[in-house]
């Protein structure tokens, strides 16, 4: 049975945010929560305020109005940078590391002991599907498998949150598909929420709650403060 949003915990929660480049609003007035376990799909048309909306929900970029906090991440995710993890739209894999040790990187630089972190990276390939590819080098891997790879990396560290930026966007649509089902499973394996700006449709029509940007506005739906959670 899924608990009532209301017994949830919020992760991030923003109210009026706001983030500008010079005197250009590239987010403006957002006011949103995002909750444990939650899966939401960003959409909304190129230069509309996505990758911005999700380097403000990652910490990666401040507000110049209004505001936004991370109650369920210790108030702040720059304390641990395992709280929030990114995956981009290209996989950014390290061309001189084997896939293993791309997925292992992120846990030794935040400090876990290499055989946790080489179980943790195990697991989390496992979880993906490519167990069998984990000594090739990332220039031997076809795209989708490369990306499956990179969401390894993302929930390796068993994060609170994902965020993902246009992921699939280089993928043709049947591994894109298969991609963004992988990113979601490994997310409710690992206990993660999620966020995928995206604009492809066929994505999105993957996510029960979806939202909106539209010139540096955003839409939220269903709204965040009125409806039980349905990951
Ligand atoms: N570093 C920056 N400096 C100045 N303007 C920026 C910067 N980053 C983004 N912008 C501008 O902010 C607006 C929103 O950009 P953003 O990248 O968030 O849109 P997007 O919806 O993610 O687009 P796309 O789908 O093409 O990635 C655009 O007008 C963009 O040109």
């Amino acid at each position: 049975m899924t608990a009532p949003q209301q017994m949830t915990p919020t992760l991030v929660a923003a109210a009026r945010a706001e983030c500008r480049f010079g005197s250009l609003r590239a987010v403006r007035d957002a006011t949103f929560a995002i909750r444990a376990g939650q899966q939401i799909a960003v959409t909304g048309v190129s230069g509309s305020g996505k990758s911005t909306l999700l380097h403000l929900i990652a910490g990666l970029l401040p507000v110049a109005a209004g505001s936004i906090t991370w109650p369920g991440l210790l108030g702040d995710p720059r304390l641990d940078r395992t709280l929030i993890t990114v995956v981009f739209q290209q996989p950014s894999l390290l061309e001189s590391l084997t896939v293993v040790q791309n997925v292992q990187l992120p846990l030794l630089l935040a400090g876990h002991a290499e055989p946790q972190a080489a179980r943790a990276a195990e697991a989390a390939l496992a979880m993906v599907g490519i167990g069998d590819l984990r000594d090739r080098m990332p220039g031997e891997l076809s795209g989708g498998q490369a990306q499956r790879a990179a969401v390894a990396r993302a929930i390796a560290a068993r994060p609170r949150l994902i965020v993902a930026d246009e992921p699939t966007g280089h993928l043709d649509h049947d591994i894109a598909r298969h991609v963004i089902g992988t990113l979601q499973q490994a997310a409710r394996s690992a206990g993660a929420a999620l966020v995928v700006a995206t604009h492809d449709p066929a994505v999105a029509g993957a996510f029960a709650r979806r939202w909106h940007m539209r010139d540096g506005d955003l839409f939220t739906e269903p709204a965040p403060t009125t409806v039980q959670e349905a990951p």
